[in-house]
């Protein structure tokens, strides 16, 4: 039997930090992965804090064998000699069933536990990984001393791991989101796409033939087709296990660097059904992310003239020929205070959302 209620938020270990009763909401628009065992990569992350919101040291898939641990050294010398400002710190730890997982675990939360914020934890399948995640954690917090519990975030990258997506949610109080990972997802579901992420050209719906004066159908005149979403289910299903959990879903990674077009569409998308942010495999897809996971000055503008308008919040308005009441003023609401939050590490942003005239609203 899992946890009771009772005994949900009760520490793990005897000295482990208190488990967390509410995930915060920190802006994480990108996850920027570097790897800290690429001299190039890890000399730029010190001057890459803040103006970036999460710098994730990546330590599994895109690291060789042969330098899983000159890239975890290099993270732990990272991690002392960094000091992160508002920019959180994560990582990417080596999957459960490989050889170097525990060696992750062990070396950074005892070496560099105190800096870091998340875990990420690759080709998680189901509340058992979760379980075996939060009592390692608890026990080296103890012996570490820690006084902040390390929250864990589960990149959802096999069938099974979707299946139960509800219980990995569940399954402790450090659960702090979900990121898709389509490229091993895509290969354990056995799809026939070979990419990183994003959409498929044979991925498709073709309008209806047009028919002549007969009605006969003209399966050979021109017909326009659409290109559809391949992760649009598995992004909904994140955003609603996520949503009813009170944690948070990415997009993961967009493997095709060059498309910068089609990048910020997929984190469009991802953030127009929910997604908090996405991951970025090079410094050009932080704009991106920054960009599209920020509420647009005109979308903060509507949301605070509506919420204005709504009084208590309560009844039904006419704004601009639309009607606005008690569920859209809940949409504003989420909207405003997605960007006071944004507002408060980025001042950039904070300009933009202040000019907003008092006359717009
Ligand atoms: C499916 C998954 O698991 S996705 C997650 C795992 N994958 C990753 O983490 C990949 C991370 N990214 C990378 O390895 C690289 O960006 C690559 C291989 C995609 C491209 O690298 P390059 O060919 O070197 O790109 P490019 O030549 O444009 O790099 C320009 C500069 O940015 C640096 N750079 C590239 N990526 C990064 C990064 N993620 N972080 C910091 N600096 C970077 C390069 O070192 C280079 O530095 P220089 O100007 O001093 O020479
Ligand atoms: C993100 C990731 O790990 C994957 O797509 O497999
Ligand atoms: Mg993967």
């Amino acid at each position: 039997m899992s946890r009771t209620a009772k005994d949900f938020f009760a520490p793990l270990a005897v000295g482990a930090p208190t488990p967390l009763r509410d995930i915060p909401a920190r802006p994480s628009r990108a996850i920027h992965f570097f790897d800290p065992g690429n001299e190039k990569m890890a000399a730029k992350v010190p001057d890459m804090v803040g103006s970036v919101d999460v710098l994730l040291g990546n330590l599994e898939d895109a690291v060789k064998a042969e330098n899983k641990e000159k890239s975890r050294q290099g993270l732990v010398a990272i991690g002392k000699a960094t000091d992160f400002g508002k920019t959180q710190f994560w990582t990417r730890v080596n999957s459960l069933d490989s050889p170097w997982g525990l060696d992750d675990l062990v070396t950074l939360v005892t070496e560099i536990g105190d800096k870091l914020d998340v875990i990420m934890v690759p080709k998680v399948q189901g509340a058992e990984d979760i379980h075996y995640v939060d009592r390692l954690l608890a026990q080296l917090e103890a012996k570490a001393g820690l006084d902040r519990p390390i929250l864990v975030h589960a990149i959802l990258e096999t069938a099974r791991g979707v299946a139960n997506i509800e219980e990995i949610c569940a399954a402790s109080p450090r659960m702090q989101g979900l990121s898709l990972g389509p490229a091993d997802l895509a290969a354990d579901r056995r799809m026939k796409t070979t990419r990183v992420g994003g959409g498929h050209p044979g991925y498709l719906v073709r309008e209806d033939p047009t028919r002549d004066d007969l009605g006969v159908p003209q399966y050979d005149a021109p017909r326009t087709s659409y290109q559809q979403d391949l992760w649009h289910y598995t992004i909904a299903r994140m955003v609603d296990a996520c949503a009813m959990h009170g944690i948070y879903p990415y997009y993961g990674p967009f493997g095709d660097i060059r498309d910068t077009v089609a990048c910020e569409d997929q984190f469009r998308n991802a953030f127009l059904l929910g997604c908090v942010g996405a991951w970025s495999l090079h410094p050009a897809q932080i704009t991106i992310a920054n960009k599209v996971f920020s509420p647009s000055v005109e979308d903060v503008a509507h949301a605070r003239r509506v919420i204005a308008a709504m009084g208590d919040g309560t009844g039904a308005v006419m704004i601009d020929g639309k009607m606005e009441d008690d569920a859209s003023v809940k949409q504003c609401q989420v909207m405003v205070a997605l960007a006071e939050e944004l507002a408060a590490i980025d001042p950039a942003l904070k300009e933009q959302y202040d000019a907003i005239e008092v006359a717009d609203v």
